[in-house]
């Protein structure tokens, strides 16, 4: 059986180099390309790569998927910053190249698209929750990727089941005191020397609290996602959001 060809972009960052070891190592991909910045995005369609995994910063991600989808080369994207306008640029592409894949991933890691899942189920079981992120200070964007898609499920489980929103009395706050709010949940962001990537999600109703905590303690943690996505979107065309439809936990 001929082996699945994988490019890596970013490779030479925090995930990036791990991902050019993972595939590597995988028995059925060949790393047909590791680029940086600067590189030539020519190398890709050289090269014959049919999968990219895309681990950049959210300035460069547009312009390398628009390379890829234009190419006919499926994507796998970790990197973070998407906004609405974002993917509407990117399903414009994939319209002009209806066979493209591109699984955009806000997190690679088992214990994250499960502490998403988790609490898109206990969302509306409880009066109050908030969303709480912590990582490395290296990270450029905040909130994370991660903490922004988890808040926005939370948010849409309590509108289906109309939930009223959560008690608040604040009546004074310094600016940033009650965190960032996305689609009406608060979420913080916290930077510190030594973490890598966690997030906690608080909830709280009548005399109980339950915390759903999740901690990636190395990138490893980030690569069977990866290597998954990279199998399932070259027989997935259009934009896949998120790695739970690749888990069948959608
Ligand atoms: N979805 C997930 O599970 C995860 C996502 N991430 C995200 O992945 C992205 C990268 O994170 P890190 O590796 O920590 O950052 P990093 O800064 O260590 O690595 C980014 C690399 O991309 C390179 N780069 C920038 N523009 C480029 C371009 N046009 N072509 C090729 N390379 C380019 C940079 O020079 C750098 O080496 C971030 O958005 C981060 O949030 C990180 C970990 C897990
Ligand atoms: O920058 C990181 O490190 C990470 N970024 C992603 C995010 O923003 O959610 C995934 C993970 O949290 C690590």
């Amino acid at each position: 059986m001929s082996k699945l060809r994988v490019a890596v972009l970013g490779a030479k960052g925090r995930i990036g180099s791990e991902a050019v070891r993972a595939v590597e190592a995988a028995e059925d991909m060949e790393l047909v390309a590791a680029l940086g910045r600067g590189d030539k995005l020519e190398t890709l369609a050289e090269t014959g790569a049919q999968v990219v995994v895309e681990l950049t910063t959210p300035d460069s991600v547009l312009a390398n998927l628009e390379y890829c989808v234009g190419h006919g080369i499926h994507a796998v994207v970790g990197t973070t910053g998407w906004t609405e306008e974002r993917l509407g640029r990117l399903k414009g592409w994939l319209a002009a190249s209806p066979e493209t894949g591109v699984l955009i991933a806000p997190n690679f890691s088992i214990g994250a698209v499960l502490t998403m899942k988790f609490a898109q189920l206990a969302a509306p079981y409880f009066e109050s929750v908030e969303v709480v992120e912590l990582h490395h200070p290296n990270k450029v964007d905040a909130p994370s990727g991660t903490a922004t898609r988890t808040a926005q499920l939370i948010a849409a489980a309590r509108r289906e089941a109309g939930t009223a929103p959560a008690p608040d009395a604040t009546q004074t706050a310094l600016d940033g005191a009650r965190g960032a709010d996305v689609d009406g949940i608060p979420v913080h962001a916290v930077r510190l020397r030594g973490l890598l990537a966690h997030q906690e999600v608080l909830l709280g109703g009548e005399g109980e609290t339950l915390t759903i905590r999740h901690d990636s303690l190395h990138h490893s943690s980030f690569m069977p996602g990866i290597l998954l996505g990279a199998r399932r979107v070259v027989s997935t065309p259009g934009l896949t959001f998120g790695l739970e439809h690749f888990l069948d936990l959608s």
